[in-house]
């Protein structure tokens, strides 16, 4: 990997501003995706390390909360310019560790550091209330104050943004952090610590403690009363696990969990503009977003001439090493990941689907798989109930409007939905009865730092990005003035 600065490629914890070998001085390999060599090793936190950032962020606490806001927005400013300044070498850690191509890799760092931006303006627009009460002699005032030491566990899929889009909220509000990234990616989260610590950020307020055992560092990121706060984003199974873990000290709680995105194509659709939304809804990250189309509900009087451009499109993908040339689609992330996307499809053709392009797995081996769309897909197969987070789209067929709100709701998953239709009124009607909390119309690319990103039912709790996104780190107290 060629780094025009070599300092960001960090191998160790960084606790209280010091870089550090795990206490029983276990590591673990990062592996690049794309040809499974070992980038270099990490320190593997143990759960007494992870008890030691949490105590160090509680110290660094009262000082951290006690600056300006300005002066933590100052900060956090000086942090986001670093971040443009070192793009390439950050999306090339991105890149080698993760595999999505490099101009990906880039509009991640950009998107990480938009939330960095954004909360150092919200920094500054805290405001409280005071509310006209019911007795002449007192006056009601509401003000918010950070909630603490915040805990945040991040997926590989954006090992970037995901730091950034808790981090940038918390410490704009006055919170200071311990953050676990996943197995796979800590070396971008190492690397913004770094660039922390150059725009002055001070020691104790960011810690980073990557780890294999993830049960014990997590254990213990849940049940130690110091932390007020878990913001995560990955798996439903996981999410479940920590919420019942934070139970006993009740903790407040954002959780970012899977999807099971329909992406629907009414017949009034202008169909290149649909083919142009899915192939970014679906093929974003190789499919491995937890808004991504998972299912594409085609209206029939469209289907056959939808199926044919989106399979020509996919078609003209190509695919490779990130690090190799310029390429659309990477690597699956590991091999359970590109087992699970090989027994969809096979779970489909078994019952009955076709392959319009793609389906197997790709000639050059490893973990690449062929970007791939299935026709006549049903309700009955697998990749209708289950996140596949694959390149793999997925076509099914209804008839009428109601048709395509049962299908797209018949899911036990609420984050994202999509639909294409030039009718108003459709626009309006289907946005409404769609159970999710992000709906895409007439658009494939819905998220951003200025608005908020988050599910309902089983994809999750809360909102990050936005003016309401600060809110997660934010406790209110009501003060009652009496005797005036
Ligand atoms: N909402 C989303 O954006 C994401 C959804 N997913 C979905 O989940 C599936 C599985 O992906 P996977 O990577 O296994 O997701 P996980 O939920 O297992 O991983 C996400 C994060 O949680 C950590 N973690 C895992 N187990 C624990 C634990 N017991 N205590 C504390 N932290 C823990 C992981 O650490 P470690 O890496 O060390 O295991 C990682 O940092 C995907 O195929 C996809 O369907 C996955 C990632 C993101
Ligand atoms: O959970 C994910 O998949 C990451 C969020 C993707 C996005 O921000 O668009």
């Amino acid at each position: 990997m060629q780094l025009k600065d070599a300092s960001l490629l960090q191998q160790q914890l960084y606790i209280d501003g010091a870089w550090q070998a795990a206490s029983d001085g276990e590591v673990f390999a990062v592996t690049n995706p794309a040809n499974d060599q070992v980038l270099v090793t990490v320190a593997s936190a143990t759960k007494a390390d992870t008890a030691r950032a949490i105590e160090v962020a509680e110290a660094a606490l009262p000082a951290w909360r006690d600056l300006t806001a300005k002066a933590r927005s100052n900060l956090l400013r000086n942090w986001y310019n670093l971040i443009l300044e070192n793009i390439d070498d950050l999306a090339t850690i991105l890149s080698a560790e993760q595999g999505k191509p490099l101009a990906e890799a880039k509009g991640e760092i950009l998107y990480g550091a938009s939330y960095i931006e954004w909360f150092a303006e919200e920094a500054k627009r805290v405001y409280g209330d005071t509310i006209p009460g019911p007795a002449a002699d007192k006056r009601l005032v509401v003000i918010k104050q950070p909630i603490g030491v915040v805990a945040a566990i991040t997926p590989w899929n954006f090992p970037n943004a995901m730091i950034t889009r808790k981090v940038g909220p918390a410490l704009a509000a006055g919170c200071t952090v311990v953050v676990k990234p996943a197995t796979e990616t800590p070396l971008s989260a190492l690397a913004l610590a770094v660039l922390a610590e150059k725009a002055g950020i001070p020691k104790g307020v960011i810690n980073i403690v990557p780890g294999k055992r993830s049960g014990d560092i997590g254990g213990e990121l849940t049940a130690n009363p110091i932390v007020k706060k878990l913001s995560f984003t990955g798996s439903t199974r996981i999410g479940k696990l920590l919420m019942a873990q934070c139970a006993d000290t009740i903790k407040k709680l954002s959780l970012e969990l899977g999807g099971n995105a329909p992406f629907i194509v009414f017949d009034d659709a202008d169909l290149d503009a649909a083919v142009q939304g899915a192939m970014i809804a679906k093929f974003r990250n190789t499919g491995q977003t937890c808004v991504c189309a998972n299912r594409i509900l085609v209206q029939s009087g469209v289907y056959d001439a939808f199926a044919e451009k989106l399979a020509a499109a996919v078609a003209a993908m190509q695919v490779g090493p990130a690090l190799e040339g310029a390429f659309q689609q990477g690597p699956l992330i590991n091999q359970s990941s590109l087992n699970k996307v090989k027994e969809h499809v096979e779970d489909a053709l078994g019952k009955g689907a076709k392959v319009a392009t793609g389906g197997k797995a790709h000639a050059r081996g490893g973990l690449f798989y062929e970007p791939t769309v299935l026709t006549g897909v049903t309700n009955d197969m697998v990749v209708a109930k289950d996140e596949t987070f694959g390149p793999v789209a997925p076509l099914f067929k209804f008839d009428t409007e109601a048709d395509a709100i049962r299908l797209a709701n018949d899911t036990e998953f609420g984050l994202a939905a999509y639909f294409y239709s030039r009718d108003i009124g459709r626009a309006w009607r289907v946005a409404e009865k769609l159970e999710c909390g992000m709906v895409g119309i007439n658009e494939g690319l819905i998220s951003n730092e200025a608005v908020p990103f988050g599910g309902i039912k089983e994809s999750g709790l809360g909102r990050e990005g936005s003016k309401y996104g600060i809110e997660e780190y934010l406790e209110i107290k009501y003060m009652c003035f009496g005797g005036i």
